[in-house]
């Protein structure tokens, strides 16, 4: 018998997740059936859309989400001990993989074998090779199609998402104009990631610091967080400018009830012909095999920097998935158990 850990949430989150919202369960696994592997947990993903979610089942829920583990058991050769494995099994220490439900399809519930990562740490497998760095991809590249010479701009710019956004646009030709939280993040953008320009978002006027770097307006922007910097972005947009709505982590927060207003955006859209376009990154999952591909490329041919967070321990899961959410994280937000 294997005696495994897992985070339930037991409530609804309010505001800002509290740790009383999960309750830390200790349990025993059962014995492995035909076609089931034990997995031992390595790495765990804190994402934001695990805040995002969070009503749309029912409590108490076992959180869910991205990790990458290894076999420690096997009843399946296709998986014999030793080998490593992305599943979306989130916050536990051990457990226990149906094989056979290996997944395809529009489904959260994905699981495949870690790619070779040609030696990079396999928590790269959920970061910038992973379902983050797969969002940047398709999200960025199918939806924004984006042209050489032509302006960026992305928010969110030195999250997991965003900071490969901001990389890929720069490997595709692009201007690059990035807003992040802190004047660090803002630093490591242009120094380390080589975007044309940064901006703190907390402490620019975003009018004017935009229409100083963008004097001839936005032909794409990757929007990952809406809200009123999103309005402000899109008035300065191009004729025929491309709109990549990945997500709204500036509201995930808020009470679902009173969401904050931004500025009308109907003018914009209307008279510049602009193209808005939502996405989740599953609607590419028989693809995702190309994009994992090519960002291994990439990064080993030094064109794309796979940048981490990492917390350590199983019980320092919540303080990493909050402060992600503070945005503590520069790069992509994981924890090593
Ligand atoms: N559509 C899809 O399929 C997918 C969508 N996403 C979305 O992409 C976005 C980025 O995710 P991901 O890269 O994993 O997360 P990040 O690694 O970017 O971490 C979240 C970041 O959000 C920023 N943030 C927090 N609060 C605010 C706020 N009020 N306004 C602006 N920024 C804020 C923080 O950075 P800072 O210091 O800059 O404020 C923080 O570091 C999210 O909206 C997420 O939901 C992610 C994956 C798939
Ligand atoms: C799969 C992730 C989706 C969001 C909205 O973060």
């Amino acid at each position: 018998m294997v005696k495994a850990k897992k985070y339930v949430v037991k409530k609804y989150f309010e505001g800002v997740p509290k740790r009383s919202d999960f309750e830390l369960v200790e349990y025993e696994l059962p014995p492995l059936k035909d076609g089931e592997v034990l997995v031992k947990t390595e790495w765990v993903s804190v994402d934001p859309y695990l805040r995002a979610y969070n009503r749309n089942v029912p409590v108490p829920y076992d959180q869910y989400g991205f990790q990458v583990g290894i076999v420690e058991q096997s009843n399946d050769t296709n998986y014999p001990v030793g080998a490593r494995i992305v599943t979306h099994k989130g916050w536990c220490d051990y457990t226990v993989v149906n094989t056979s439900k290996v997944s395809t399809g529009n489904s959260t519930e994905v699981t495949y074998k870690l790619p070779d990562l040609k030696g990079m740490s396999p928590s790269i497998g959920i970061g910038a090779v992973g379902m983050p760095g797969i969002t940047a991809y398709f999200g960025f590249l199918e939806l924004c199609q984006p042209k050489i010479g032509e302006t960026v701009v992305v928010t969110g710019a030195a999250g997991a998402v965003g900071s490969i956004v901001g990389q890929i646009a720069k490997i595709k030709g692009c201007k690059v104009i990035g807003f992040a939280g802190s004047d660090d993040k803002v630093k490591w953008l242009e120094k380390e990631l080589g975007f044309d320009k940064a901006i703190n978002y907390k402490t620019a006027d975003v009018q004017k610091a935009l229409q100083a770097a963008a004097p001839n307006g936005v032909d794409c922007y990757f929007d990952n967080v809406g809200g009123e910097i999103s309005s402000i972005i899109m008035g300065q947009m191009n004729k025929r400018g491309r709109v990549s709505v990945c997500g709204s982590i500036s509201a995930y927060n808020a009470d679902p009830t009173q969401i904050p207003k931004a500025t009308i955006l109907q003018p914009s859209i209307v008279f510049k012909e602009l193209r808005i376009e939502g996405f989740v990154v599953q609607r590419w999952l028989d693809r995702w095999p190309e994009a994992i591909t090519q960002l291994i490329t990439w990064i080993k041919m030094g064109q794309l920097k796979p940048a981490e967070h990492v917390t350590v321990g199983f019980d320092k899961i919540f303080d990493a998935f909050v402060g992600m959410l503070a945005g503590e994280n520069t790069g992509k937000a994981v924890v090593k158990i």
